[in-house]
């Protein structure tokens, strides 16, 4: 798993550790730490090269540092000092400065070690020189960015503000498709604390992070930071302290998920109630099921019109039908709740007794109209499954007015509204699925970006909601369900055709296989 600190738990830390040992000290080990990456990133690509074209080997990389005004700023330009000292052969180096100032001494050294820098400050007119002496020059910058090996993204990290300015931006975008980013402890201009998506930011093929990961990392910048790499820099975190987020990685599978014994039948299993798919979308009661089916639930007892119930004995007979005891229910895929039919009246019945009752309940898609507060039994274990359009529909209702834009950009935040007004986990579902307890609960967020887009697909949420549902049917809480459903599904996603276009009952039908994978590989 990996758990991730809040910026204040982390500044809280390093100051007790500067105290300890001075901030330059901890400087110089991030930036020793970060030259050791990118001369390892420089290696792998000069090896590239000289297999490709003959001679190129030998060329200088070359390494743009884009440097912003604080320390950040500073671990780039000493790690472009020490990188000239690891290096062997020639380099390249160049400074883009993007404020009117940059940490003394780390330009300094980035100079003694025979950086050009150049001055594209946004504070100051085009074509002024800094006070610090740089060759000031805007296009220059750029073309440096253009022709760049590896840019290392030192523009803000910790102290960053959601967000670039216009004149930081266009050298972001300056930056040459060939280029390796290295994003210094997180990408400039994303949040800190991963609350919130701005409108402009760095997006890194590397992330060099120092002492541990932080929320960016995890929650609503994860997709912006590529390969994550952590470095020790002797830094202790409070160990009375509790990671604020986490992300579950395949090695957590084989612990959570749950595991039958010899005395296990289907119902110690777990029997999972669906009221999914009405006469309209009869489709999500198929996949509901199939997938609930696929993931190993105990039984299934499927509640719906006959016509979806004749599709749904077709396509999995080994549900069961009507109403009966069960551990959990699955309430909401294509359930239509203006179905003004007998039918149609009897199945929102059924999803009304279930939202009543005590049981564990994923409440999705057409059910979550039917949620006007927490559910009646205090304390019963609810986990929502919205998309963002869903979940800006829920808050409109319950909180005033929201967009689906403001839910897009401010996921975590629109999440645990909910399930603060709820009582209730929120998983929110997207490129990055986030998994939101209730604000109360003192529990982590949790935050799994495991599925290729592909699995953006008509159908797939239908599925994520039978997974969800198998798992609270076998006892998991709504946190370590939802979280490890949406690994799986991300997971099954990929598994199903790697790299190409997938369907979504295609998904289902791989959740063996890849739950087994995950069960039996080797860490
Ligand atoms: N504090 C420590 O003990 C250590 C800090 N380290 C580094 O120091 C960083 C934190 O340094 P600082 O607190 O100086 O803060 P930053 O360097 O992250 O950023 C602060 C400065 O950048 C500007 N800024 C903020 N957001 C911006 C944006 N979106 N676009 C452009 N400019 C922006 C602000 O005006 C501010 O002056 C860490 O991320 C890490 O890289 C490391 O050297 C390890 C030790
Ligand atoms: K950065």
């Amino acid at each position: 798993m990996i758990h991730a600190w809040s910026v204040e738990q982390v500044r809280a830390a390093e100051a007790a550790a500067m105290e300890q040992v001075g901030d330059e000290e901890l400087m110089d080990r991030a930036s020793r730490a970060l030259a050791d990456v990118v001369a390892a990133r420089l290696e792998e690509e000069r090896d590239e090269r000289s297999d490709g074209q003959p001679g190129e080997a030998s060329r200088a990389p070359r390494v743009v540092a884009l440097v912003g005004r604080g320390n950040n700023g500073g671990d780039a330009l000493w790690a472009l000092a020490h990188l000239a000292e690891l290096w062997d052969g020639d380099l390249q180096l160049t400074v883009v400065q993007v404020a009117d100032v940059a940490h003394p001494a780390g330009l300094e050294a980035a100079r003694q070690a025979g950086a050009t820098v150049l001055v594209a400050s946004s504070h100051g007119e085009e074509g002024e020189e800094s006070d610090q002496g740089g060759d000031s020059a805007a296009a220059p910058a750029e073309q440096a960015l253009a022709d760049a090996d590896l840019v290392l993204d030192g523009i803000a990290g910790l102290g960053s503000r959601p967000g670039l300015d216009p004149a930081t931006v266009d050298l972001v975008d300056a930056i040459g498709p060939q280029a390796y980013v290295v994003a210094v402890d997180l990408p400039s201009g994303a949040d800190p604390s991963g609350e919130t998506i701005p409108d402009s930011q760095v997006y890194a093929d590397e992330t060099v992070t120092f002492i541990a990961p932080k929320p960016v990392h995890v929650l609503a910048g994860a997709a912006s930071c590529g390969l994550l790499t952590v470095v020790d820099i002797g830094v202790e975190l409070d160990p009375d302290e509790q990671p604020v987020a986490q992300s579950l990685e395949f090695d957590d599978v084989p612990h959570l998920w749950p595991m039958p014994g010899p005395e296990d039948d289907k119902y110690t299993r777990g029997v999972l109630g669906v009221v999914a798919g009405g006469q309209t979308y009869t489709g999500a009661a198929v996949l509901s099921t199939l997938s609930a089916v696929e993931s190993g639930v105990g039984m299934v007892r499927y509640v719906g019109p006959d016509h979806a119930a004749d599709q749904v004995r077709g396509f999995v007979p080994e549900a069961v039908y009507g109403t009966g005891r069960v551990q959990a229910h699955v309430v909401g895929p294509g359930l239509d709740v203006d179905d003004d039919s007998e039918p149609g009246r009897a199945q929102v019945q059924a999803a009304r007794d279930a939202l009543d009752s005590a049981e564990p309940c994923v409440v999705d898609a057409g059910a979550l109209s039917l949620l006007d507060g927490p559910r009646s039994q205090a304390g019963a274990r609810t986990l929502l499954t919205p998309h963002a359009g869903e979940l800006a529909t829920l808050l409109a209702r319950l909180d005033g007015e929201v967009t689906i834009e403001e839910v897009k950009a401010r996921p975590v935040q629109s999440a645990r509204r909910a399930a603060e007004l709820l009582h209730a986990t929120v998983l929110l579902k997207g490129a990055t699925t986030y998994v939101v307890p209730p604000p109360r609960s003192g529990l982590p967020v949790r935050a799994q970006s495991d599925a290729p887009a592909w699995l953006g697909t008509a159908g797939s949420g239908d599925v994520l909601a039978g997974l969800c549902g198998a798992l609270l049917a076998a006892g998991l809480d709504p946190l370590d369900a939802g979280s490890l459903a949406a690994l799986v599904h991300g997971v099954a996603g990929h598994d199903a055709n790697p790299h190409g276009p997938v369907r979504a009952t295609r998904v289902a039908q791989q959740i063996p296989r890849t739950v087994a994978h995950l069960l039996t590989r080797r860490p």
